[in-house]
């Protein structure tokens, strides 16, 4: 049997809202002290996080706090049923590389029950300390990828994953790319024509991608050689999935 392997983007992908942005409602008056908010950097944002959680902290807010927090955001629309159909279907794994953090994925797959559902979770790790302040770190350090964070190559993460699997003897006929950041492009290249890119409708990839067949930036339009399929509802990502299952 072919087997698929379904690779999610995890904010405003699988969960209809950015985790690390979701979490400042904690915040007196959901608002954060200009001195945090100019360690935010387009290159990275794991030191602008680490502050943010010392702030919430500071400021009183719990681990019980910070989870239930996470516990409201919904997930996208449609991904539930997609999930229930490949998670069934017998020849789909499933992955996450986010730049979130390991404590907010893990917390909220277990809200939605879905944490039986992915083969591996590719993020940053975090963990409450004996103080009960969230800490997290890069997933790794990277300077190859000007398309990346600096502590984030989602490219480096897909192939490394697809080329352990191969050595192990599973080679997928098709590989789904779910995105919607500037930090899904570098994963979608690295995609195969028989493989599938799926930008989100209206967010930066699929801005990107749009712009990039009449301009070619940041990258040679050629590079992209998956075919692609723009998504609204995860119910249109089951639609392409049925397609194959019936093959
Ligand atoms: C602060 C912050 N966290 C997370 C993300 C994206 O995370 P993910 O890779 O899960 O979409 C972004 C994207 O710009 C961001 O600015
Ligand atoms: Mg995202």
């Amino acid at each position: 049997m072919a087997r698929y392997l379904l690779a999610f983007d995890f904010d405003h992908t699988l969960i209809d809202a950015n985790s690390d942005v979701y979490i400042i409602k904690l915040a007196p008056n959901g608002e954060l002290p200009a001195e945090i908010k100019d360690l935010y950097k387009d290159t990275g944002w794991i030191e602008y996080m680490g502050q943010i959680f010392k702030y919430l902290h500071k400021n009183g807010s719990k681990q019980s706090d910070i989870l239930s927090c996470m516990s409201e955001i919904p997930l996208t629309e449609g991904m539930r049923e997609l999930l229930d159909f490949t998670s069934k279907a017998g020849c789909f794994e499933h992955i996450i590389i986010s730049d979130s953090n390991s404590v907010f994925i893990n917390h909220i797959l277990a809200t939605h029950s879905l944490s039986v559902v992915m083969a591996g979770i590719f993020t940053n790790p975090a963990e409450f300390n004996d103080a009960g302040c969230l800490t997290l770190q890069g997933y790794h350090s990277q300077d190859w990828c000007s398309l990346s964070t600096v502590n984030m190559c989602k490219g480096h993460i897909l192939k490394n994953f697809i080329d352990m699997k191969r050595k192990s003897g599973i080679e997928y006929a098709s590989v789904l790319y779910v995105g919607d950041g500037y930090n899904d492009l570098c994963p979608s290249l690295e995609l195969r024509p028989q493989d599938f890119v799926f930008p989100r409708v209206g967010f930066k990839l699929h801005k990107l991608i749009t712009k990039m067949s009449k301009e070619n930036k940041p990258v040679d339009m050629s590079a992209l050689t998956a075919r692609i399929k723009q998504w609204e509802s995860g119910l249109d990502i089951l639609e392409t999935v049925k397609s194959f299952s019936l093959q």
